[in-house]
């Protein structure tokens, strides 16, 4: 083999999807498992992986730029975050007592807060705030495992404010070890001075927003949330067809919390994803699977709302087929987590999904969530080398022992960003120059 940048040996036992595609269905379960592993990565690429024993036999002669042991532990490909609220400011603690005490999710936002809280924090708050406070959460992320991350805007609401958000999102992605693939969701709520006046706020989104976020650049996705009082499916509809038109891809919040249609929408518009799908009817799951539309799934929401249910993750998977990702829509209200590790224990306890079907679904179906599962979610020779090393010996362990970070180590294209649990000095660029 030609000269390995990076080798990494000694890996316990590596665990990978297969491919590029979304595993569909029953395929969730088929990862390929190879223990006693070694992987050559070479220009930030995966060179080589397989047995120790092939690796000796066939390329012990190779020239070794750095060796790595990874002491046996675990290897997968590096996590994939699809549905994020990454960017914003403030927080919103004390809307704690008044969710612990029944007021619903919707109520909270018709009396002005939930989001809008966020709104007017995140208008307040100058740029640099916000990139100070979402490469903290990006630090987080990394540490637990992440190697892309999906952020959306939706918390400025006006032209400039989510043009300000987005702009943030871009900076991270270029300064910041972890991908940050950005969505426009200027649909994320009506806004206070459009009180009355939703119509009127739709034609800001379509003509106004829209057009300037896409002549920028700033978002490869347009998200709208789907919902009784929020975006109506007809709104929805036209907002998604004209993002569409300006070359953005479609994502839903779809319902969450009633049976709107946000799911049929997603089917019907072909969407790249629809997520929660709380309460999503069985006519809109087959019209998600007729379409090949991704759920994406978000265990922590339901799980910190109180909810007594959770998405049907396995009617998705046994009787749609769906290739069901996971995300943890990290954001300031309904779920205030980081935690991709914690959203895989989650939903082996709350959506009966196996260890298998979560490894795939927070990578190469959240890779593919974000149209990206030609270059990152598996351990490929070709594609990035993006990897996460766990202190686990098998990939039952993540969900099994919970509430600790499991990561040791993660590797993000070809190089060591968290290693021994610690970032790497030279993880955000900016910093290191
Ligand atoms: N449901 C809508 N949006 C977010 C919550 C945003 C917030 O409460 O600030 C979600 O996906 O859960
Ligand atoms: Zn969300």
């Amino acid at each position: 083999m030609e000269r390995i940048d990076l080798l990494l040996t000694g890996i316990g036992s590596l665990v990978t999807p297969q491919g590029n595609k979304p595993c569909y269905g029953e395929s969730m379960k088929e990862v390929c498992e190879i223990k006693d592993a070694v992987i050559a990565i070479r220009q930030g690429r995966i060179a080589w992986f397989g047995p120790a024993s092939v690796f000796q036999d066939q390329f012990a002669g190779s020239q070794v730029a750095v060796k790595l042991d990874i002491g046996g532990r675990l290897v997968t490909p590096g996590l994939v975050d699809p549905h994020t609220h990454l960017v914003h400011a403030g927080s919103r603690e004390h809307e704690l007592a008044l969710k612990r005490s029944g007021v619903p999710y919707l109520d909270i936002l018709a009396q002005g807060g939930g989001i809008l809280h966020t709104v007017r924090s995140t208008r307040a708050a100058s740029e640099q705030e916000l990139y100070e406070k979402a490469r903290r959460s990006l630090n987080e992320m990394l540490l637990n495992g992440v190697t892309t991350v999906e952020a959306k805007s939706g918390y400025g609401l006006s032209l400039e404010a989510e043009l300000k958000q987005l702009r943030v999102a871009k900076r991270l992605d270029a300064t910041h070890a972890v991908d940050v693939v950005s969505t426009f969701m200027g649909a994320h709520a009506v806004p206070e001075e459009y009180k009355g006046r939703r119509e009127a706020f739709v034609d800001a989104i379509v003509g106004d927003m829209l057009p300037k976020v896409a002549e920028e650049g700033l978002a490869e996705f347009c998200d709208v949330f789907c919902e009784n009082g929020v975006f109506s499916v007809e709104e929805s509809r036209r907002i998604l067809t004209e993002a569409q038109r300006l070359g953005l891809r479609a994502k839903i919040h779809a319902d969450e919390i009633v049976p709107l249609g946000g799911a049929e929408l997603a089917g019907e518009v072909g969407a790249v994803s629809a997520e929660h799908l709380l309460a999503a009817t069985d006519k809109g799951l087959a019209a998600l699977a007729e379409s090949g539309v991704i759920p994406v799934l978000l265990p922590g929401t339901s799980f910190n709302l109180g909810l007594a249910t959770h998405a049907r993750a396995r009617d998705m998977i046994d009787r749609y087929g769906l290739p069901v990702a996971l995300s943890t829509d990290y954001n300031p209200g309904s779920c205030p987590t980081e935690s991709i590790q914690l959203i895989m224990m989650l939903a082996s306890l709350y959506l009966k999904m196996t260890p298998e079907e979560i490894l795939t679904a927070c990578t190469i179906n959240a890779a593919n969530a974000l149209g990206r599962g030609d270059v990152i979610g598996s351990i490929e020779v070709g594609k990035c080398a993006d990897l996460a090393i766990f202190d686990a010996p098998n990939i039952a362990y993540l969900p099994y022992h919970f509430g600790i970070n499991h990561t040791y180590g993660v590797i993000k294209n070809g190089k060591p960003t968290v290693w021994n649990r610690q970032l790497v000095a030279a993880t955000e660029e900016e910093e290191a120059l």
